[in-house]
């Protein structure tokens, strides 16, 4: 083979002695490791950017983010009013305190302050082995305050770029980089792309044969990878060793391990396009990124955002252009949620990267936990109903909410996804007005899409437990139940109240077997959590369900008493009146 005969050094005992090493904590404590990126960046007051920004995103993408703080800034949605650079002895005591304990993955670089804290991170590059290395050429704030001199830029030229495998500048950084070259264009963005990729990363190429089947590999990035060969069909491919975890690197050895750096410049800035458009080059192809351009103020951070979620995405093993696009979404969709949010009195916030502001719904958002009261009088929709008396879902529901409804359930059988998806938004917009909460039957993607309050489900759907976990912790999760070992299920599953019945015939939902009234008590009887009862109820027999007086039995949730009936409004008055008189205890 090519790479025999190779002399294996001492250095790479380390390495060896590393693998085994972290091999025996997982042993020890029994875990797996968790994709990791060090940040090694500048820290934001404001917490719009840096650190901040990265420790955020990575939490969104479910990566451990660890840090290096390169300087402490003073700062906010106004400016920068002040920088204290760490000093370069401490950056480095950083580093070494987190590389030489914790397995990192990829290493993400933002402001970067003085040569030698680039220095630092450089000699540290070469002491421990880590998969990537993603450069935010940070050089400039987004308020327009410099954070890395041009003394620094010859530094970050001819050592940083090298060692990086993605190098994200803006117009203005790569403009910088590229001693002033003019950015106006696509046409010039692709240009800066391949000038800054002639200065990225040289070849690596497979340097001391290990044993048998592992081999060392020598980059200018990373002083040795520890790689493993193994043979897939005709090829050998090369896998990186960390620990338990093997990460095939794609590389066959016939392509002599040559990697290329890739470069993204971000045309955010680019004057007078409609579109904000990023060109990716990886040495070979370019890619024109393109997405529409969100009106808001929120931008502050975006650069550290998307560099920091690339890293987080490459730690999980994606390839570069699908972290790349990954990011990109990302941070469009933190954008378009966080675009109304007001955080400062500057020209430009923050946003919000964990997507929990959304904003058309936040200042209706229902701040309580599940009440079991809630589910007193529950409307349950029917489309083929509502179509049949002529009004709209949005009308329907406002008239029960408006009759006393205290809880509404959409179930849709026969809608379009997209239109569900609308009239689910309008219908919230109600509810949240009225404090009334909102669930949707069946469709957990069309909850989380449209942030409603929870679900519906039934025995036939989505079991409770994988609902919880897409949903979390806050969503009203509801679950129909008819036997005393559903409702266990329900309650062990983590739903919030269960649904039983039918306790009267239905012709609403074809097939569905009458429990009756002794049904119903058995279930509420052994339930652990509240329940609503369901099926064939209306003005006339909801007053002796209630009348039973069972535990837990907290309403009726009812279809055809309301919408199957001209006027919604009168109904839901009349029942609500109703069950205000029965003498239930409602506990
Ligand atoms: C409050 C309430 N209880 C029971 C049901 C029925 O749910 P499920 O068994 O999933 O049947 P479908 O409604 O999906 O036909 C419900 N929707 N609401
Ligand atoms: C949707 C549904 N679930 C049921 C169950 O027994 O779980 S009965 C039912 C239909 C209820 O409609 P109406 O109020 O028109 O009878
Ligand atoms: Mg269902």
């Amino acid at each position: 083979m090519a790479y025999g005969g190779v002399i294996l050094s001492n250095s790479l005992s380390f390495y060896q002695k590393r693998i085994v090493m972290s091999s025996r904590v997982l042993e020890k404590n029994g875990g797996a490791s968790i994709p990791h990126v060090l940040s090694v960046a500048g820290s934001d007051s404001g917490a719009g950017a840096g650190i901040q920004a990265d420790l955020k995103t990575c939490a969104a993408r479910g990566v451990y983010c660890s840090t290096v703080i390169t300087a402490v800034t003073a700062q906010n949605t106004v400016g920068v009013q002040a920088v204290h650079a760490v000093p370069e002895d401490f950056v480095a005591q950083q580093l070494k305190s987190v590389l030489s304990d914790m397995q990192v993955d990829v290493v993400k670089s933002g402001m970067l302050p003085s040569v030698g804290v680039v220095k630092a991170l450089l000699q540290s590059l070469t002491e421990f082995s880590v998969r990537a290395l993603v450069v935010d050429p940070v050089m400039v704030s987004t308020s327009g305050d410099v954070l890395a001199g041009p003394s620094i830029l010859s530094t970050f030229r001819e050592e940083l770029l090298p060692m990086a495998d993605i190098v994200t500048p803006n117009i203005k950084e790569a403009s910088a980089l590229l001693g002033g070259m003019r950015l106006e264009t696509v046409a010039d963005m692709r240009n800066a792309a391949e000038l800054l990729h002639a200065l990225g990363p040289r070849s690596s190429a497979i340097d001391k044969v290990l044993g048998d089947k592992t081999v060392a590999v020598t980059t200018c990035k990373y002083n040795y990878l520890i790689a493993r060969l193994q043979k897939v069909s005709c090829d050998i491919h090369v896998q990186v060793l960390y620990g338990c975890v093997v990460y095939d690197t794609g590389f066959s050895l016939g392509e002599n391990l040559s990697q290329k750096g890739n470069v993204l410049v971000k045309g955010g800035d680019l004057p007078g396009s409609l579109d904000a458009v990023d060109i990716f080059f990886n040495g070979e192809h370019f890619y024109e990124l393109r997405s529409s351009r969100i009106k808001t103020h929120n931008t502050h951070g975006t650069g550290c955002t998307l560099a920091s979620c690339i890293a987080a995405e490459l730690a999980k093993g994606s390839p570069m252009l699908t972290a790349v696009r990954v990011a990109k979404r990302f941070v469009e969709t933190a954008l378009e949620y966080s675009k109304d949010i007001l955080i400062g009195n500057g020209i430009q916030g923050p946003f919000d990267h964990l997507l929990r502001l959304k904003s058309d719904s936040h200042s209706f958002r229902r701040k309580d936990a599940f009440n079991p009261s809630d589910l007193f009088l529950y409307a349950v929709t029917d489309s083929g109903m509502n179509k049949k008396w002529g009004r709209s879902m949005e009308d329907a529901v406002a008239e029960a909410i408006q009759g006393g409804a205290t809880i509404v359930q959409l179930r849709e059988k026969d809608v379009e996804t997209r239109d569900f998806l609308e009239t689910t938004k309008s219908c919230l917009v109600v509810c949240r007005s009225h404090g009334v909460p909102l669930l949707i039957n069946d469709r957990i993607d069309v909850a989380l899409a449209s942030d409603a309050d929870g679900v519906h489900i039934g025995q036939s759907d989505m079991p409770a437990t994988v609902a919880r976990t897409l949903l979390g912790p806050e969503k009203i999760i509801g679950v129909s139940c008819k036997t005393i070992e559903q409702a266990q299920q329900a309650w062990i599953g983590g739903a919030d109240y269960i649904g039983c019945g039918g306790v009267y015939s239905t012709n609403t939902k074809a097939n569905n077997p009458t429990i009756g009234l002794d049904g119903l008590k058995t279930v509420c009887s052994a339930s652990k959590l509240p329940v609503v009862a369901i099926g064939g109820i209306n003005a006339s027999n909801a007053g002796i369900v209630m009348q039973m007086r069972v535990p837990n039995l907290k309403g009726v949730a009812v279809v055809s008493a309301l919408f199957d009936r001209e006027n919604v409004l009168v109904e839901t008055k009349k029942l609500h009146a109703l069950l205000m008189e029965a003498p239930s205890k409602m506990q």
